[in-house]
């Protein structure tokens, strides 16, 4: 819930800025600006306070900049300090319900910063001992906006949260990959058979089918931590194209310091100002990385409801756990609920990496104006991942069981053991008792033996599991 939304006690004040006067209600920390962004902007539904971490990174770069400021001369101690205490505040949590304008904007984000600065410069107002709207007092964009442009410090903070919700999403990333591993040693001797083109291929144990799923995962983790050290290159002092118009020399150095000793995080400024104010392959590349993510998920999740189908009519090989009836008319019928959830996040982070790419693309000349989309399909989709990989762990993998009897006995009678046998009775033999097995109905294992191909023994060992699902040392071939 956001200021909007609560009632008001009717009282405003007056503010004004080129296209003229509005009332702005006295309850409301942010001002005209944002007024304007509200009426024009009703567009996504999802505002600003929806990413807490966006608007900790926005606080945290008007901090450094007033620091920095203060540092130059260029602003006056008490305001500076004012602004300081003002963003702090914002960054531990505070006045959150008042970043209120859409996501999805016009304007290159300048809404979302005059958002900030109005914000601040009124809390810092009411630290100063004076009334909201007192501007001549300290200014959204004389006194908070110093030395900045939404061109620089919107991107700077958006790349500030970026990294901080990316290691969100492999913290959940890491419980979800040590949930597939925890399950891949709870199957180790379930012996299952493998399936290519979704036809039956050759044995393999269950735990193998897990162990691999935590594995292509934990791939993912090196790839968005690589993607993370790219945002720590920022644009601060760039101003509005990159020239660094209305900046000190000395602005740059100065505000990157105090961003990386207020954030923690070891930010640089970029060596060319005027591509990294027009540029978004950092954002591409991340995009790309979710993508990614999200297609591997989705890929783990349509398996699991290939190996839970059933349970009479399917293949029934893993049991996941019930979590709500599926049907509302047929009795008895439970969905993959979960894992079908986890396709759909799959499908939205796969358009959201469309909509960055097209966005992407259409930067002219100085700037890319469609950042806002571009900013709002990444979080959403960083989000929608980490709740998505939450859930998979908590509600399903967890409590995932396997059907043995069923997996053994699909193996045992299956055309595909033949495979296994290729090295002792050659490709051709084998081919011929795939045909007969298939025409007769009976097993490879009976056939072997009605013809004397090899002793039980012989044939015992080689079918033994734990020497069909891994590679093992055979004799030469005669
Ligand atoms: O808001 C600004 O500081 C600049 C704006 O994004 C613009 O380039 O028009």
């Amino acid at each position: 819930m956001d200021i909007t939304q609560c009632p008001l006690s009717g009282k405003t004040r007056s503010e004004h800025d080129l296209l003229g006067y509005m009332n702005v209600p006295v309850e409301y920390y942010f001002g005209i600006q944002t007024m304007r962004a509200l009426e024009n902007f009703h567009i996504s539904g999802i505002r600003l306070h929806s990413f807490p971490e966006f608007i900790r990174a926005l606080a945290e770069v008007k901090q450094a900049a007033a620091m920095a400021n203060r540092d130059l001369g260029i602003l006056d101690a008490p305001i500076a300090e004012a602004i300081v205490k003002a963003c702090m505040e914002i960054s531990q949590g505070k006045l959150h319900e008042h970043f209120v304008v859409d996501m999805v904007q016009g304007g290159a984000g300048t809404s979302t910063n005059m958002n900030a600065n109005e914000v601040i410069a009124n809390r810092a107002l009411e630290i100063l001992g004076h009334q909201r709207g007192e501007y001549q007092y300290c200014h959204p964009n004389n006194h908070v906006n110093l030395s900045q442009s939404t061109n620089d410090a919107y991107p700077t903070a958006v790349k500030i949260a970026m990294i901080r919700t990316t290691a969100k999403v492999i913290a959940s990333l890491r419980l979800l990959i040590d949930a597939f591993a925890v399950k891949g040693e709870e199957f180790a001797e379930v012996i299952k058979m493998g399936r290519t083109q979704l036809q039956d291929a050759v044995p393999m144990t269950l735990g193998q089918e897990f162990e691999a799923y935590a594995a292509t995962l934990r791939e993912e983790i090196e790839r968005l931590e690589q993607n993370m050290k790219l945002y720590l290159e920022v644009n601060m002092g760039a101003t509005a194209i990159g020239t660094g118009i209305n900046s000190d020399p000395d602005y740059t150095p100065l505000c990157v310091d105090h961003l990386s000793r207020i954030t923690g995080l070891q930010i640089v400024a970029a060596s060319n100002m005027i591509e990294a104010t027009n540029d978004t392959g950092v954002f591409i590349i991340n995009s790309a990385v979710q993508k990614r993510l999200a297609v591997k998920l989705s890929k783990i999740c349509n398996d699991l409801r290939l190996m839970s189908s059933g349970p009479r009519a399917g293949l029934n090989e893993i049991n996941l756990p019930p979590m709500q009836p599926g049907s509302s008319i047929m009795p008895g019928k439970v969905n993959p609920v979960i894992p079908e959830v986890v396709n759909q996040i799959a499908f939205r982070v796969i358009g959201n990496d469309l909509t960055v790419t097209i966005a992407a693309e259409a930067g002219q000349l100085e700037l890319n104006v469609m950042e806002p989309i571009i900013v709002h399909c990444l979080f959403e989709s960083m989000e929608m991942l980490i709740r998505g990989m939450n859930t998979l762990r908590d509600k399903c993998i967890l409590g995932i069981t396997a059907n043995e009897e069923v997996c053994r006995n699909m193996v045992y009678n299956s055309i595909g053991l033949v495979t296994a046998l290729n090295p002792y009775l050659g490709y051709e033999a084998s081919s011929e008792l795939a045909q007969e097995a298939l025409k007769t109905g009976k097993g490879i294992y009976e056939l072997v033996l009605e013809k004397k191909l090899m002793s039980k023994e012989e044939l015992d060992n080689v079918l033994k599991p734990e020497n069909m699902v891994k590679p093992r040392k055979f004799a030469a071939r005669k």
